[in-house]
């Protein structure tokens, strides 16, 4: 089984309480997204692995370390996951991004992919899929789906606020995966929205309501 890490450092658990608030206007709720993404990027981002150098500075050589191997592309699940990209892009600037369109039939709760966009080399980067919300599952399973059939397979699917429900379908679904969420919330409403979570993530971040 993947790792399931809730990331309660106090920087991300102050910075998540501000965009629960109802009255937190567009531009804010984008910031803090964003800002709340690097903070988690810096601890999704502890193994990757590492190459020794030699440097030349000034006053002699260092025996250094530089990331090797696999590199990184984020995939957004949109369009909330748009809002968490530039937040890893400022830690992580040689990222690809890849894009796969996802939206959930409100009735049914059921996801339907609309569009997939991906870095050709993707087989070979480790990927973070990154969407706000991990409600039921269905979206973030048939995004990650939709990624192991072109040939990924070092996955981690970064959120900020995840149901119970959702962890362990993801978890059934893709056992291989990690899952760093900013909080673990409580359950779902009978609409499939996250109980309290912050509502609807991309409506929210776009002002689409
Ligand atoms: O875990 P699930 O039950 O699948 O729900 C989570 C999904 O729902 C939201 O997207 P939505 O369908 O609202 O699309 P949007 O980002 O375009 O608003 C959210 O951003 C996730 O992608
Ligand atoms: O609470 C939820 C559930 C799904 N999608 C959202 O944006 N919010
Ligand atoms: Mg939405």
């Amino acid at each position: 089984m993947g790792k399931f890490q809730v990331m309660d450092h106090p920087l991300i658990q102050h910075k998540l309480s501000l965009i629960r608030d109802k009255n937190c206007g567009t531009k804010e709720f984008r910031e803090i997204v964003n800002e709340i993404a690097t903070l988690m990027a810096f601890e999704v981002s502890r193994d990757m692995p590492l190459e020794d150098v030699d440097i030349e500075t000034p006053e002699g050589i260092a025996h250094a370390k530089q990331i090797s191997g696999k590199k990184v592309a984020i995939v957004p699940i949109l369009r909330a996951g748009i809002g968490m990209v530039d937040g890893i892009l400022d830690l992580i600037p040689a990222a690809k991004v890849g894009h796969i369109g996802m939206y959930r039939d409100e009735m049914t709760l059921e996801p339907h992919e609309y569009f997939v966009k991906l870095p050709s080399d993707i087989d070979q980067r480790q990927i973070f899929v990154v969407d706000p919300m991990l409600a039921t599952g269905g979206s973030s399973i048939m995004a990650i789906d939709a990624l192991k059939k072109r040939g990924a397979s070092n996955i981690k699917f970064v959120c900020l606020v995840a149901a119970p429900e959702g962890v362990k379908a993801l978890q059934k679904a893709h056992p291989d995966v990690d899952i760093y969420t900013a909080a673990l919330d409580e359950k779902l409403n009978d609409k499939g929205y996250i109980v309290p979570g912050l509502g609807d993530a991309g409506d929210r971040l776009f002002g689409t309501k």
